[in-house]
Formats: structure tokens, C-alpha cells, sequence
């Protein structure tokens, strides 16, 4: 029957959205009647304001990311339901850290880790330098983000896949930014948060022919059929799967993987995709929001120039690795054995501002800014803060089914007043005092969930943390950044995205004024 109904859904959609969002509707609230009573999430608190279509996700969508969160959670504290769009089942939301430490570090870990390899974007620098040079006047405006962009995708492909983007200007990487630019705009819009909220309850539309839901996959797609093709006819007849020990890069050892029956062609391909955009992605916008930051904050801008200048003068990256040697033992360290545990508060030892800027970006900006997870089965969920339920009881655990979805709202917890005191404010200096006990109970790396926690966390953050601190440190010895007018404001699509306000059509922009030092 269900079957049927989505045919008929189908054949709507293929002609007409409107009529087929009105069926969808329909059967959502179906499927609302049916409900899901009973379940022991259904007794959490439920904040008020939710709409008999959307529940309560067209409210977190039309905020600033979280701050529907902060307010729920400041009235009902850490653990609480939302109501789903189209009937789906209530979404647990959990920002309680005992609750997120039994979610995060409970799977078993079954994921390819990459090696890293040297990489190099004095090439990048110096071409960033000859753009505002050849501005010919001393300052210049550019949306930061262009340039992050470039600079990050460079030394992605030079780390994982052996391949030069040459410093983000070849076609194909002017392909790669250009597609995902186009697939950001209609995904932060309200049909990107239709079509997010469809998907979400009828998987099978993924397929439809939907510009919000295609957009996202374009950058994909476009890697898949130019420079994933490219690398993997250019690269299979080097690698040896005799000689695994020689291949340290992550391309030799996905191939080595299909090569020994593995890992499918599909799936090698997905990975190659799938390790280029989240490569690049979110260390872009990480590095794109500190810039931003530091345009408007110059006393911290200042600080950080003045750690790095008494370090290293004026730095390539090459000199960075050479003038850090406990830095490049770090870096050695990992290349030689990456599934050991290098310790990132080793780069603190060193240049302790650089790494507090970095902590209080990813704090502020954290790339995925809500992190969904589904149960698979029934689990019980303990709690560090007790819960009352609907029959006034008070638990210290959630029971889930399997199906549950779980939501833990990162850039709420990290925005938090009362976890942080003056969270709105970009101040690194909290990185060098001690942290508040209550947020010491958080898991993930630094307290921060930035890049989730436990196996399933992310394995590029050292990369990430890397070649943000080289880059950033090139940039700031080489250029000074000045505020440039017009608000920022923040959206959602699949990353965190900046907007300036009233220029919405331009898409993603953070720009700033640069000068030559
Ligand atoms: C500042 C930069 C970055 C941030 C904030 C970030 C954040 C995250 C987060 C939160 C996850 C977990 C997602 C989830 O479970 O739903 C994740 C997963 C992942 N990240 Fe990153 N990431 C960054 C940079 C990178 C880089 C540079 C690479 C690769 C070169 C990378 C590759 C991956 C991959 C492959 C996964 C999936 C891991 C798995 O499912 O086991 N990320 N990242």
C-alpha cells in the first residue's frame, strides 16, 4: 500500500512539486494519527511552538544555527524530544556530555585511516601575494573564502592523492569549488530545507530529479567523473600490493584495496570524492571564519602575528617545518605510525595563541554544526544531568528504540552562555585560562565536539589542524586583515555557511580587507 501511495507521489513529482508536497503531506499525517505513542522518549520534555507539518525543524531552520537549540535547552536543560517534519518520530536531542560520551565511542571502529603526506603551499602563498600585489593599491577586498578554498583543496590533493591542484587555479579545481558554490546556495534555501526534511522521511526521493536534492551532489559527481577518473588511470599501474609498506598516501592504499578485491570501483570513487570535499571543505570555512575573526578583532590578530614573528620570521611552509623541529617530530610521528595517538596539545607547547585561535574558531564555527545519529537497537542512554518526565518522574537515563533518531546540537552547545560564560564572543584568551569544569565534561578532542568523538570521529582532523596552523601562520605574517561593512549571518548547507545580508544571491562570502606586510 505505502508502496503505491509512493508511486503515485512520484508520478506528482515528476510534474508537479506543489501537488506532490501535498501528497507527501497527506501521508505524513497519516502516519502522524499512527504516531509512535508509548516510547520512553515520547515522556521527555517537548518545548513549545511546534506546527502540525514541521513539528518543530521549520523553527530551527528559520534561526541563526542553534539558537533554537540554546533556548530549549536553557528552559528544559540538556535532554529533551523535538516533533519530526511529516510525522517521522519524535527527534531525541541530546546535549548532555555523559549522554553523548556513551553515543560517540560505542561503535566498533571499521574505517580505512590515511596516511599523510609531505605537502607544500608556499605555491599558494606567493600566488595570494602577487593577487593583492597586482591589485596595485596597499589594500584590496576579496571574499576570503575564494582563496581558502583554493589553498585547502592544493594541499588536500597534495596530502591524500599525490596530485597538484596548482594551488587551486587548474580547471579541475576551479571545477570542484565552482560545483560546490552552485550545490550551497539552493541547499541553504527553504526548498533545501524541504527537500532535507522529505529525504529525510522518505529516503527512497533521493533519487528524483530535484534541483535542492541534486545540487548536493554535483561537486560529487563532478570529482567522480574529471579528477577521480584522472588519478586512478594515472596512478593504478604504480602501486604494488606487495609493497604496501612503500605506499604511504591515501590514494596507493584505497587502490591497493581495490586492487586486492576490497574495495568496489563505486566505492573507490565515492572515497576519493568523499576525502576531497571533506578535505577541503571544512578546514576552508575553519580558516575562511578565523580571517573573519581576525578582521574585525586586530588586538588578537596582532598577538597572533607577534607569537608567530618572534617563531619564525618569514615563513614557506617549508621553513615552518624546519623552524618548529618539535612541531615536525609531531608531524614525523604520524606519518610513521597514524593509527598511534600523536598529541595535538603537543602543538600547543609550541605556539600556544595559534592553537587557542584555532580551538576558539572551531568552538564558534564548528563545521557540522548538528550531528545526527540513528539507532540500530534498543539502548539505554545515561545521563550526567537528570530528566522529568511527562508523569513528573525524574530519570537519570533515556531508553531508545531501535529507528530513534538522536540529534546532538554542536554549535548550541558550543554558543552555550551558561557552559561558557561569554560564548558569543570570539576570545582565544579562554584557551589559555582554565576551561570552566562544566565544560570539562565534554568528550571530543580539546572538550569540543568539532569533530565528534570516539571511532567514527573524524580521521582527517589531524590533517586539518595541520594545515590550518601552516596556512594561517603564512597568512598572518604576510598580510594584515581589516573589517569590511555588511552583517554576517549563518546558514546551514550540510556545512555551516556564511551570508552577508542583502547579498544572499552572491552565495557564501566572507570578505575582508587585505594589505601586504
Ligand atoms: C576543520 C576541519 C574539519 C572538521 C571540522 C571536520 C569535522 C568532521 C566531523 C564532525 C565528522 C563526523 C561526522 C559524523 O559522524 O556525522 C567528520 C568525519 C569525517 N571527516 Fe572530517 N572534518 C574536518 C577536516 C577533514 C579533513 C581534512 C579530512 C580528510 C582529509 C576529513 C575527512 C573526514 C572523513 C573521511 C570523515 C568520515 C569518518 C567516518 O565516518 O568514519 N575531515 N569530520
Amino acid at each position: 500500500m505505502a508502496h503505491l501511495l509512493y508511486s503515485l507521489v512520484f508520478c506528482y513529482l515528476k510534474s508537479n512539486y506543489g501537488l506532490a508536497l501535498l501528497a507527501l503531506g497527506f501521508i505524513s499525517l497519516a502516519c502522524l494519527c499512527i504516531g509512535r505513542a508509548g516510547s520512553f522518549v515520547q515522556r521527555l520534555p517537548l518545548p513549545d511552538g511546534h506546527e502540525l507539518i514541521w513539528g518543530h525543524e521549520r523553527l530551527v531552520f528559520m534561526h541563526e544555527p542553534g539558537h533554537a537549540f540554546r533556548t530549549w535547552i536553557a528552559k528544559l536543560g540538556p535532554t529533551f524530544r523535538i516533533k519530526a517534519a511529516f510525522g517521522a518520530p519524535d527527534i531525541l536531542v541530546l546535549s548532555d556530555p555523559t549522554g553523548i560520551a556513551h553515543i560517540l565511542q560505542r561503535k566498533i571502529f571499521d574505517y580505512l585511516r590515511s596516511f599523510v603526506h609531505e605537502s607544500h603551499d608556499s605555491l599558494v602563498l606567493n600566488d595570494f601575494a602577487t593577487f593583492v600585489e597586482n591589485t596595485g593599491s596597499p589594500s584590496c577586498e576579496l571574499n576570503i573564502l575564494t582563496w581558502t578554498a583554493k589553498a585547502t583543496l592544493n594541499v588536500v590533493g597534495r596530502v591524500a592523492f599525490l596530485h597538484d591542484f596548482e594551488g587551486g587555479n587548474s580547471r579541475e579545481a576551479q571545477d570542484i569549488i565552482t560545483a560546490r558554490r552552485a550545490g550551497i546556495t539552493p541547499a541553504a534555501r527553504y526548498a533545501g530545507f524541504l527537500s532535507l526534511m522529505l529525504l529525510r522521511r522518505f529516503p527512497i526521493l533521493n533519487d528524483l530529479p530535484i534541483q535542492a536534492i541534486q545540487a548536493q551532489g554535483t561537486a560529487k559527481r563532478t570529482i567522480q567523473a574529471g579528477v577521480a577518473k584522472e588519478m586512478i588511470a594515472r596512478n593504478k599501474s604504480f602501486v604494488n600490493p606487495g609493497e604496501k609498506r612503500e605506499h604511504r598516501d591515501l590514494l596507493s592504499l584505497l587502490l591497493i584495496a581495490s586492487l586486492e578485491d576490497r574495495l568496489s570501483a563505486d566505492e573507490l570513487s565515492e572515497q576519493i570524492s568523499t576525502f576531497i570535499m571533506t578535505g577541503h571543505e571544512a578546514t576552508t570555512m575553519t580558516l575562511g571564519f578565523t580571517v573573519w575573526e581576525l578582521s574585525r578583532n586586530q588586538g588578537i590578530q596582532d598577538r597572533l602575528r607577534e607569537e608567530l614573528s618572534d617563531f619564525t620570521g618569514e615563513p614557506t611552509y617549508n621553513d615552518f617545518q624546519s623552524r618548529l623541529p618539535y612541531l615536525d617530530a609531531v608531524l614525523k610521528e604520524t606519518l610513521r605510525n597514524f593509527t598511534g595517538e600523536p598529541t595535538y596539545n603537543d602543538f600547543q607547547s609550541r605556539l600556544p595563541y595559534l592553537d587557542a585561535v584555532l580551538k576558539e574558531t572551531l568552538r564558534k564555527y564548528p563545521g557540522l554544526p548538528y550531528m545526527e545519529r540513528v539507532a540500530t537497537k534498543h539502548d539505554i542512554i545515561p545521563l550526567g544531568q537528570p530528566v522529568k518526565l511527562s508523569d513528573r518522574s525524574v530519570t537519570s537515563q533515556v531508553e531508545v528504540s531501535p529507528g530513534q533518531i538522536v540529534l546532538i546540537p554542536i554549535i548550541a552547545i558550543q554558543r552555550l552562555n551558561s557552559l561558557w560564560k561569554d560564548a558569543e564572543k570570539f576570545r582565544p584568551e579562554r584557551w589559555l585560562e582554565d576551561l570552566p569544569s562544566e565544560v570539562k565534561q565534554y568528550p571530543g578532542w580539546s572538550n569540543l565536539l568539532v569533530f565528534s568523538d570516539g571511532p567514527r570521529s573524524c580521521v582527517g582532523s589531524r590533517l586539518a589542524m595541520f594545515q590550518y596552523k601552516v596556512i594561517l601562520s603564512g597568512l598572518v605574517t604576510r598580510f594584515r586583515f581589516g573589517a569590511v561593512p555588511g552583517e554576517v549571518t549563518l546558514k546551514i548547507a550540510s556545512s555551516i555557511q556564511p551570508w552577508i545580508k542583502g547579498h544572499e544571491a552572491r552565495g557564501p562570502q566572507l570578505p575582508v580587507s587585505i594589505q601586504l606586510i
